[in-house]
C-alpha cells in the first residue's frame, strides 16, 4: 500500500528521518512508534506532503507521490487526521464533513454506503450530533469527527496521528471500536500512538523509529520485547 525508500527530512541542521526505508501492507493496521522526537509525526507530514523531501521516493500503491501537493495526495487515496482537531467553532457536524466530501467526490465510489455527511456521522457515532456546533463538541466526538473526516476523503490509507490522546479509558476503547469499524471496511491504516495498550489490541505489525532512523518492525509482541525497543523507551539499564 505504501512503500518509503530512503527518505530523508531536515530542519536545518536536523535530520528528523535519516534514510528511512520501510512498507506499509495493504489490508493491515499498523503502528508507528518510538520515544518522543523520534521521527513519527514528520514522516506522516512528509508523506501526506506537508513537508518538504529531502532525499528518498514515496509510492502509494504503486504511484510515486514523492514531494506531490497534499490535496493530490489526498486524491490518490491518502488521509490522515491531527494529533490536535482544530475545526471551526462555528460550523455544525454536516459542514464539516461536506467540503471533503465536495473535494473527494470523483473517488466516492471507493467507500460504498460513505458517500454522504449523514452516512459517514453515523457511521462514526456522530449521528446525533449531525446538526450540532463543533465548538460544542467533547474531545471524544470530536476525535470522532476527526476520523469522519478523513473518512470523507474516501482514502485507502488512513493515517491516525494520536487518535486516543486525551480520551478516558472508556472512551479511548470506544475510538479502538470505531477504528476496527474503518479497518473492515477494506483501509489499511497506520496509526501513531504512545498507548502500548492500542499497539498490541489493534495493530498486525508495528514499525519503531528512533532519531530518525527506523529500529525495529515486525509482530507487536516481538518488537516490544526487543531489547534495543525497550532501551530506546526506557534508557541504558533500564531495559532488563
Ligand atoms: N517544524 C520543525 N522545525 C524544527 N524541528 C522540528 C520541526 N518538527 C519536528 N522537528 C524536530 O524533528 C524531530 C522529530 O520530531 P517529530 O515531531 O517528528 O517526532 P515525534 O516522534 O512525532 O515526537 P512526539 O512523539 O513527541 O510527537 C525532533 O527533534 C523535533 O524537535
Amino acid at each position: 500500500m505504501l512503500s518509503i525508500r530512503d527518505l530523508t527530512v531536515a530542519f536545518g541542521g536536523l535530520k528528523a528521518l535519516d534514510g528511512v526505508s520501510l512498507s506499509i501492507a495493504a489490508g493491515e493496521i499498523t503502528g508507528l512508534i518510538g520515544p518522543n522526537g523520534s521521527g513519527k509525526s514528520t514522516l506522516v507530514n512528509t508523506v501526506s506532503g506537508q513537508l518538504p523531501v529531502r532525499g528518498g521516493r514515496v509510492h502509494l500503491e504503486r504511484e510515486d507521490v514523492t514531494g506531490r501537493r497534499p490535496d493530490l495526495i489526498v486524491r490518490s487515496g491518502l488521509a490522515r487526521t491531527y494529533q490536535i482537531p482544530r475545526v471551526p467553532p462555528a460550523l455544525t457536524v454536516e459542514e464539516v464533513l461536506s467540503v471533503p466530501l465536495l473535494y473527494a467526490g470523483r473517488e466516492r465510489h471507493r467507500l460504498e454506503g460513505l458517500d454522504n455527511a449523514a452516512a459517514i456521522a453515523a457511521f462514526c457515532g456522530l449521528g446525533p450530533l449531525f446538526r450540532r456546533r463543533c465548538g460544542d463538541l467533547s474531545v471524544t466526538d470530536l476525535r470522532r469527527l476527526e476520523i469522519a473526516r478523513a473518512l470523507a476523503c474516501a482514502p485507502k490509507l488512513l493515517l491516525l496521528d494520536e487518535a486516543m490522546a486525551g480520551l478516558s479509558h472508556e472512551d479511548s476503547v470506544d475510538v479502538m471500536a470505531l477504528i476496527r469499524d474503518v479497518h473492515a471496511r477494506g483501509i489499511s491504516i497506520v496509526i501513531i500512538e504512545h498507548l502500548m495498550r492500542v499497539i498490541t489490541t489493534l495493530c498486525h505489525r508495528v514499525v519503531v523509529l528512533n532519531n530518525g532512523r527506523l529500529l525495529a518492525e515486525g509482530a507487536p509482541a516481538a518488537v516490544l520485547a526487543d531489547g534495543a525497543v525497550r532501551e530506546a523507551y526506557l534508557g541504558k539499564g533500564f531495559a532488563q
